[in-house]
């Protein structure tokens, strides 16, 4: 379509700016027209919410309810009858990037001065409001600052970007994430769940840790139920989410409604949702904005960034705020946009929808940029100028500027509950400990790639030793076979450990951001449980391989040996572990952790005193072997399997003097000390505990 509107006005929307009357400033009623009425859940009285809370302005002095009266509700559920209705505000906000440097030559950047870049202005004077009842859908072209505005409402603004400008939770202005959280909810464009988990379980957990820790957990239960039933999950309630490329799970729209029912689970005053319809079809796309709807019509405020709306999609929304350019060209009920760009000279070709022509009226087109910012300054021009700018700004000036004194001198919406959000955490670290180490267990038990796959690889690894250093006998061919055969045994356990943990840390690292970030956990809680889940197989799969390498290679018969044998791997394998995690937390994702744990293990592997002699080494890199977990576990296996050996026979030896005839002798070739199996035991011990310690710290500094 061409949107013929460069030689229309485009201008006059009817009139200057025309300051509301008192009589309209009283009047609720002038949200009425785009807010539906929601029921009388929650014990507010019963104005509509049209009105900016439940109570018509200037009702303060009444007493006509509030959060503490329980009246009204219904829906047994506590949560819910607590929950205030809350309007969210945003005024004047600025976003502003650093603009980008030009290139220098590299010694350009030591004898010249840093030419000062002009930042880059993304958001202008962007005001607006979301009230209770309320689907507000931002809109606007790619590019406009849609996600921009978003991020700034959820404070989840980029760390260079400066944000300035209020925002307030009915009139008290919030100035961080913190004094959202107890109110608010930020279902996110990508779906991250722990995909093993059925839906029930996954919302089971969500409702253990986001929930008040007064509720009791037949409450939570009975919440998670009643969840899935009104977002349409109970049919699926026991199917597996899905893995991406491993394993099929639920729909794309049942996912969506699945970020939604874990938000809603808290009954959050307000969800604001970023493109929750993208990557669906039509249908599904209708279906979820019809679930924001029903949740809207219960009292929620909610807020939503979407590009491209359908006519369908587009008749559910109470309030649409057009973006370009980083300026508001409208906010208002979509009737209201359709008179308003009517007036302007841009009215909307009869069929066809609304979504496409503001959008496409509004963007920047690449053949025509200088036109396309003169059209859309004038519409955003025309809009400050309308009654409706001056109707919004009422409403958005308020936190700033106070509600006008005609309005009665009552505040005209309840003041926010002090106490919401004051507490990061809503569940006590033991809880967090105990749900967060029942989930790491249930998708352990689940991967296959955990348990199965790992189960199978090592049985195999081990046959294959077996096979090649089958049946070795106390002479010197056996003893050189049986100590590659023990460092094979530490070389295998490393590599094994190492990339399985690497590869599920890394891939439950998004889950774990967004989870902490959403104050679900503390940072610690997170990491030991999912270390503690784990400990199991990672125990057992040594104790496999020994079962099957000791006696097929024949090593030391002595019960006691083969006990602490089993010991040693068992605490090389968890070192090896351990390491996993720190090089999991030290990178920034999974290729990078991958392509450095392999080259960080290697120096190790030469400090283990198996390809050389640990004296002959340079001494500036003899630290290395402090932090050598093959040196340790080599050392305490070939103790282990030669002290006490009292005679080697030389057959296989070139002569005399290069036989090795005993196993005193053996460890002396090695520079290894008798009876130093249990200080290696606590040098192992010792770095499982260095290792996670590190890997602990640098998680902790990541999550900051
Ligand atoms: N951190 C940043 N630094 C510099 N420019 C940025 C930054 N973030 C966003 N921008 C710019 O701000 C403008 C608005 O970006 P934003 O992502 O908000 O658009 P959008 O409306 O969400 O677009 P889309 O629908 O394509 O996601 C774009 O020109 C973008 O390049």
């Amino acid at each position: 379509m061409t949107v013929t509107t460069e030689s229309e006005p485009l201008l006059d929307d009817g009139g200057s700016r025309r300051p509301p009357s008192n009589a309209e400033r009283r009047s609720a009623a002038w949200w009425a027209d785009s807010a539906p009425t929601v029921s009388n859940g929650t014990g507010y009285g019963s104005v509509a919410v049209g009105g900016l809370d439940k109570r018509p302005v200037g009702a303060e002095d009444s007493n006509g309810g509030g959060p503490g009266d329980g009246g009204g509700g219904g829906n047994g559920c506590a949560v819910q009858q607590a929950a205030p209705l809350l309007t969210y505000t945003w005024t004047s906000l600025n976003v502003f990037a650093p603009g980008a440097r030009p290139a220098r030559a590299p010694l350009a950047r030591w004898f010249q001065r840093r030419p000062s870049a002009p930042r880059k202005h993304l958001l202008k004077n962007v005001s607006g409001c979301a009230l209770p009842g309320e689907v507000v859908a931002i809109m606007g072209a790619s590019g406009a600052g849609k996600t921009t505005l978003l991020d700034a409402l959820t404070f989840r603004s980029d760390r260079q970007l400066t944000v300035t400008g209020a925002r307030a939770l009915s009139g008290t202005v919030v100035t961080s994430s913190r004094d959202l959280a107890g109110v608010a909810a930020y279902v996110q464009q990508k779906d991250l769940f722990v995909g093993w988990l059925t839906v029930r379980e996954h919302l089971v957990f969500q409702a253990l840790l986001r929930m008040e820790r007064r509720i009791p957990r037949t409450q939570r239960l009975r919440r998670v139920r009643q969840v899935m039933d009104e977002l349409g999950l109970t049919k699926c309630q026991d199917s597996i989410i899905g893995v991406p490329g491993k394993v099929k799970g639920i729909s794309g729209g049942e996912m969506k409604r699945l970020s939604f029912a874990s938000e809603v689970l808290t009954d959050p005053t307000i969800l604001l949702c970023d493109e929750p319809t993208s990557g669906l079809d039509a249908y599904m796309a209708q279906n979820t904005v019809e679930v924001l709807s029903r949740l809207a019509k219960r009292g929620k405020t909610i807020v939503l960034t979407i590009h491209q709306p359908s006519s369908e999609v587009f008749a559910q929304f109470d309030k649409i705020l057009l973006m370009a350019e980083g300026r508001v060209a409208f906010l208002g009920a979509p009737q209201e946009a359709l008179d308003f760009f009517a007036r302007i000279g841009a009215p909307i070709p009869p069929k066809y929808n609304p979504a496409d022509f503001f959008v496409q009226l509004l963007a920047v087109v690449p053949t025509e940029e200088a036109t396309s910012r003169e059209r859309i300054d004038r519409v955003c021009d025309a809009y400050e100028r309308s009654d409706t700018a001056a109707r919004n700004a009422l409403v958005t000036d308020y936190p700033t500027k106070g509600w006008p004194p005609t309005a009665g001198g009552g505040k005209p919406w309840l003041p926010l509950d002090a106490s919401s959000g004051t507490s990061r955490y809503k569940a006590s670290w033991g809880t967090q400990f105990c749900a967060l180490l029942w989930r790491s267990w249930l998708s352990v038990r689940k991967d296959p790639l955990l348990v199965r796959v790992r189960v199978l690889q090592t049985a195999v690894i081990a046959l294959l030793v077996s096979v090649l250093y089958f049946g070795q006998r106390m002479d010197q061919t056996g003893l050189v076979n049986i100590n590659a055969a023990l460092f094979t045994t530490i070389t295998n356990m490393t590599f094994q450990n190492v990339l399985a943990v690497i590869k599920v840390f890394c891939t439950e690292r998004a889950v774990f951001k967004r989870e902490h970030m959403a104050a679900m956990y503390r940072v610690d809680a997170y990491f030991l449980a999912r270390s503690t889940a784990e400990l199991p197989i990672f125990m057992a799969l040594p104790v496999l391989y020994t079962c099957i390498v000791y006696f097929a290679v024949g090593l030391n018969a002595d019960p006691l040996r083969f006990f602490t044998c089993v010991a040693i791997t068992n605490l090389i394998g968890l070192v090896a572990t351990s390491f996993g995690y720190f090089i999991s937390c030290a990178a920034n994702n999974m290729s990078t952790a991958l392509s450095t744990g392999a080259p960080a293990v290697i120096p190790l592997l030469l400090y283990g005193g198996f390809f050389v002699n640990l004296d002959t080494m340079p001494s500036y890199f003899s630290w290395i072997q402090h932090i050598s977990w093959f040196r340790y576990g080599n050392e305490a296996l070939l103790v282990n399997q030669w002290q006490d050996v009292p005679e080697i026979s030389c057959a296989g030896a070139l002569n005399n003097n290069s036989c090795i005839h005993s196993g005193h002798y053996a460890l002396q070739v090695y520079s290894f000390k008798e009876g130093s199996v249990w200080s290696d035991i606590g040098h192992l011990a010792l770095l499982i505990l260095l290792f996670r310690s590190l890997a602990l710290g640098l998680l902790i500094i990541k999550a900051r």
